[in-house]
């Protein structure tokens, strides 16, 4: 019996120190790290170093949706605007009005500032001194000078003005203005005929024919010119005869499509004369009233190139005269234009010059001095780089607007 109980007493401590030998490995085992089985599935998944420091939850959608969704949102972003840029698939083409041509020089006075601050501030401020002595007469002549007057046309403005004030005791600073301002205007020459000849004698369209050096504003004058004719109801085509410079015809197309005017053109570097010779032949074909011919800027001491200028009125002439052949003169150059001018004439019979950029300048007195020394009317001056800055020239309101005083009976 005591063999049982020792027996059994064995097998329970046996039993007891085994149980307890389960029980502590257990309890001593490190944590189970249920954290990092994660990590090392993600890590190779990364394709660089800066989504590391993105949060886990957010890293794989952010990876994947540039990837997905840039076709979508590049594509057509990219289509859109090359659809818009095809003119002739998505936008009709729109004709513009153009202002109309009456009274544009009085609108566009304030555009001859500069040339304001000679004539109007500068010249009746020296007139209305108190006592005009020698020295004051002297600086009137400086000014006229500086304005580009030239040299012989201001010395007779000012003989005549210091003769009328001293014979008719003009005193009063309206009436000193009012002498300066006949002056100027019999300076430039009133009683010439500026009128445009836009419509052909024959029955055959008009021909007028824009001359002038490089960067005159030829294309551009070609552009408001045909924007006057279309605004004064007259049918108009544009002849792209600058073959020399390519973005010339473009720029013309440009134009002409803004009111409605067809452009005739050659392929680059044709011959200028075969280009003008088809737009005046397209022009009488379709009937419209004034063919517009733009032509190359030439330098005037070229001679291959005058004498290219030469041939294109020739070969224009073999449909009928041209009708107009303007000048086309940059008023900045100041007196080097005269040169330039006067060389035009030789090749050319020029018949009327465009003053452009008359806005740019303090040397509005150019006008008196261009048509003083080649004895042509200036026509149509230019006064700024929008599409209807450009005016037909009157030597009143001209005057007017440089001395700065309002006109009577206009609606500026
Ligand atoms: N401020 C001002 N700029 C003008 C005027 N007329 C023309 N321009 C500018 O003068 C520059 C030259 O004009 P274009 O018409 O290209 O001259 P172009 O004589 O045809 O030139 P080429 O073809 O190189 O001989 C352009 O930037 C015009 O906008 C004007 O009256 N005032």
């Amino acid at each position: 019996m005591t063999d049982y109980l020792v027996a059994a007493l064995v097998l329970l401590g046996v039993l007891v120190l085994g149980a307890v030998g389960l029980m502590v490995p257990r309890l001593r085992r490190p944590p189970r790290p249920p954290a990092r089985p994660a990590p090392p599935v993600e890590e190779p998944q990364r394709p660089t170093g800066v989504i590391v420091a993105e949060p886990p939850p957010a890293r794989a959608p952010d990876v994947v949706t540039p990837e997905v969704a840039a076709p979508e949102v590049v594509v057509p972003e990219v289509i859109e605007p090359e659809v818009l840029e095809r003119p002739e698939v998505v936008l009709p083409p729109v004709i513009e009005r153009p202002e109309p041509t009456a009274g544009r020089l009085v609108r566009l006075r304030a555009r001859l500032s500069r040339s304001q601050n000679v004539f109007g501030k500068g010249l009746l401020g020296l007139l209305s001194r108190d006592h005009l002595d020698e020295d004051a007469w002297e600086e009137i002549e400086d000014s006229l000078i500086t304005a580009d007057v030239g040299v012989e046309a201001t010395r007779e403005i000012v003989d005549r003005l210091r003769e009328r004030t001293r014979v008719l005791g003009t005193r009063t600073a309206s009436g000193l203005r009012a002498l300066l301002a006949e002056e100027l205007v019999s300076a430039l020459s009133p009683e010439l005929d500026r009128s445009l000849r836009t419509t052909g004698a024959t029955g055959n369209p008009a021909v007028i024919l824009v001359v002038g050096v490089n960067g005159a504003g030829k294309t551009t004058t070609c552009g408001k010119i045909a924007r006057v004719l279309v605004a004064d109801g007259r049918s108009v085509l544009l002849g792209a005869a600058d073959t020399f410079r390519a973005a010339a015809a473009d720029q013309l197309a440009t134009w002409g499509g803004r009111v409605g005017a067809e452009v005739v053109r050659g392929p680059e570097g044709a011959d200028p004369a075969s280009v003008a010779f088809d737009a005046v032949r397209r022009g009488i074909d379709v009937g419209v009233d004034t063919v517009l011919v733009d032509t190359a800027g030439r330098l005037q001491n070229k001679i291959g190139l005058m004498d290219e200028l030469g041939k294109v009125k020739r070969v224009v002439e073999k449909h009928g005269p041209v009708d107009e052949t303007l000048l086309v003169l940059d008023a900045t150059t100041g007196q080097n234009g005269l040169e330039q001018a006067r060389v035009f004439t030789e090749v050319v019979d020029v018949t009327g010059v465009v003053l452009t950029k008359l806005d740019g300048t303090a040397k509005g007195g150019i006008v008196i001095a261009v048509q003083r020394k080649l004895g042509i009317p200036v026509k149509l001056v230019g006064l700024g780089e929008g599409p209807d800055d450009l005016a037909p020239f009157d030597p009143v309101q001209f005057v007017d607007a440089l001395l700065g005083v309002e006109p009577l009976g206009t609606d500026a």
